[in-house]
């Protein structure tokens, strides 16, 4: 569970995130959509501790995360847009390196390594430095490294971008698994379709405000239109910037 409440950051003069406030219940997958520039980056960074906010309340796993970061960070994992991670590692290291971060036995580590690493046909590059590594395949270590410490929530900042055809498939397909094993899962997309078919929650920012939150069939309601995600994304943020 994740919940934010009256949240609100500033960059000089510039209100990145304005007053926003959400629930993300365990079992959920929680999308996370706005133009560029709409505040999610700031958000995601303020709920996972790279930035403090302003104002306002984080409430992570029941922990406040403002209050008790270490305890709230232990139930997170977080992947960002951009994967710039330890160049002068071993993909075997850095995940061996985050795993032990949490806690995990070595055996647990390797078994659990070897298992998304072959979902991400990675399984032959683990002993290559991470400096050769193309981006996808950078994404796809950080995403192995956040997933096998099987956290309560997962937190994916625009997650497909980068992804190959079928590793995007099979992290949609661990991302409901997760879910229904009654952990939730919190991403950042720009990707209608991938919101529109796999979110249980739906949430649409723009310029650091949150315009609304719902399911699909709530925002459909709300935007008086039974066309696609697309369609009222488009409608809700041009109505916003009206
Ligand atoms: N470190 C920073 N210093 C100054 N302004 C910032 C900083 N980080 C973000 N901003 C500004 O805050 C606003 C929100 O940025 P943010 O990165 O959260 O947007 P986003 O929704 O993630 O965008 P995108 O989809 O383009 O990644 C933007 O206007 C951005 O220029």
């Amino acid at each position: 569970m994740i919940e934010v409440i009256n949240l609100t950051k500033k960059f000089g003069a510039k209100l990145a995130v304005d007053n926003v406030s959400f629930k993300v219940n365990d079992g959920e997958i929680f999308g996370f959509l706005g133009p560029n520039g709409a505040g999610k980056s700031t958000t995601i960074k303020m709920i996972t501790g790279l930035l403090s906010p302003d104002e306002g309340k984080i409430m992570v796993g029941g922990v406040d995360r403002l209050k008790d970061p270490i305890s709230a960070k232990k139930k997170i994992s977080y992947v960002p847009d951009n994967p710039d991670i330890y160049e002068k590692m071993t993909g075997k290291f850095y995940l061996s390196f985050i795993g032990k971060s949490y806690g995990l036995a070595s055996e647990e580590i390797e078994k659990r390594s070897m298992e998304y690493a072959k979902i991400f046909e990675i399984e032959n590059d683990l002993s290559a430095y991470i400096e050769s590594y193309s981006h996808g395949m950078k994404q796809k270590i950080t995403l192995i490294g956040a997933l096998i410490v099987d956290p309560d929530i997962l937190i994916l900042d625009e997650p497909m971008v980068g992804l190959d055809a079928k590793s995007s498939y099979n992290l949609k397909k661990i991302m409901r698994e997760r879910c229904d094993r009654g952990k939730s899962v919190f991403f950042s997309t720009h990707v209608m379709e991938v919101a529109e078919n796999l979110c249980d929650t739906i949430a649409i920012i723009n310029k650091g405000k949150l315009i609304t939150v719902g399911s699909l069939e709530d925002l459909k309601e709300k935007a008086k239109d039974e066309g696609s995600l697309e369609k009222i994304f488009l409608e809700l943020t041009d109505e916003e910037s009206n």
